[in-house]
């Protein structure tokens, strides 16, 4: 049974520490969405992760293997990677880009094989994209980039997905395919750890939630960790978390911010009796992915 886990990790840059003490484990078939402020961590969580960064303390292990022993062959071929921005250095064809996924796969001194290209078309079109397989990837757009890192990594066949605000500049259709898309490889079996600064999504998609501040971290299920004391403690807003029962797939939670001022003696409950009154499909309820 597969387990990536965390133990006692420190993290930072030089002298500095960023995170401090961070543990948790995430088996086959479940997804960990970490949320938290700009700027508190998770990418330097990341980077620990992925080997880019020597943690100052504790241990990284995947099946009990230290991965710190580990060459960057051997990582590549057990951990994808999504990275939050890409800037592309040639004017590689898209599916090159997405073959490219392939390379831990494949002999240093061969080229890849007829299996390998078309697992790059495949996974071009599990995404949806596969108009774009012939284009420059630098001649696409922000979000068409994103997608195709995430057919890259799919390509890469990871045991553990490691996905850095992968809806981040993706419109909204795209969010949801990639949000479908991270269910359906965790019912596949893949480890998802993934950051977002929406709280929705770890309902829609995560098995557990690292809720992380500059004070502390919090990890648990995300009806225990995504609460409206914790992200009001965490983001310092005010948040109404909504249930609607009406889908087939069961009950839904969504994340509501306030944006309007209360009123003089209108607390909480006068927020929340008004948002009542609105209609569920004009709330920004989080939709089955
Ligand atoms: N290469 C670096 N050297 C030194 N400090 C860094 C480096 N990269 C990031 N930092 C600092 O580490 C802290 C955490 O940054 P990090 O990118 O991990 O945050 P984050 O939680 O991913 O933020 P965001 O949500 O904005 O992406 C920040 O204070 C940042 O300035």
């Amino acid at each position: 049974m597969r387990e990536f886990a965390l133990d006692g990790v420190t993290c930072g840059y030089k002298d500095t520490t960023i995170l401090s003490d961070v543990s948790f484990s995430i088996g086959a078939g479940e997804a960990l969405c970490l949320l938290g402020p700009n700027g508190v961590g998770k990418t330097t969580l990341f980077r620990s992760m992925l080997g880019f960064l020597k943690p100052f303390s504790g241990k990284i292990t995947l099946d009990g293997d230290d991965i710190s022993t580990w060459s960057s062959r051997t990582l590549a071929q057990k951990i994808g990677y999504v990275p939050q921005n890409h800037t592309p250095p040639f004017a590689y064809p898209v599916i090159d880009v997405v073959t490219m996924g392939r390379l831990s796969r494949i002999s240093p001194i061969a080229s890849p094989s007829n299996r390998d290209t078309d697992k790059a078309y495949e996974c071009l079109e599990r995404l949806g994209i596969s108009h774009l397989a012939d284009k420059l990837y630098t001649q696409i757009s922000g979000g068409e980039r994103q997608m195709v890192l995430i057919a890259r990594s799919l390509a890469q066949e990871p045991e553990v997905l490691v996905m850095d605000e992968p809806t981040a500049s993706l419109d909204y259709g795209n969010q949801v395919r990639v949000l479908r898309q991270i269910s359906q490889l965790v019912k596949e079996g893949i480890s998802v750890i993934m950051t977002t600064h929406f709280p929705d999504h770890a309902f829609l998609c995560a098995t557990k939630v690292g809720l992380i501040t500059r004070e502390w971290v919090r990890f648990g299920t995300p009806d225990e960790v995504v609460t409206e004391d914790s992200l009001k403690e965490t983001y310092g807003v005010d948040v109404r978390i909504v249930k609607e029962h009406t889908c087939k797939c069961g009950t839904l939670k969504g994340c509501i911010p306030i944006v309007e001022f209360a009123a003089a003696g209108d607390g909480a409950d006068g927020i929340r009796d008004r948002m009542r009154g609105i209609p569920s499909s004009q709330k920004h309820v989080a939709v089955c992915a």
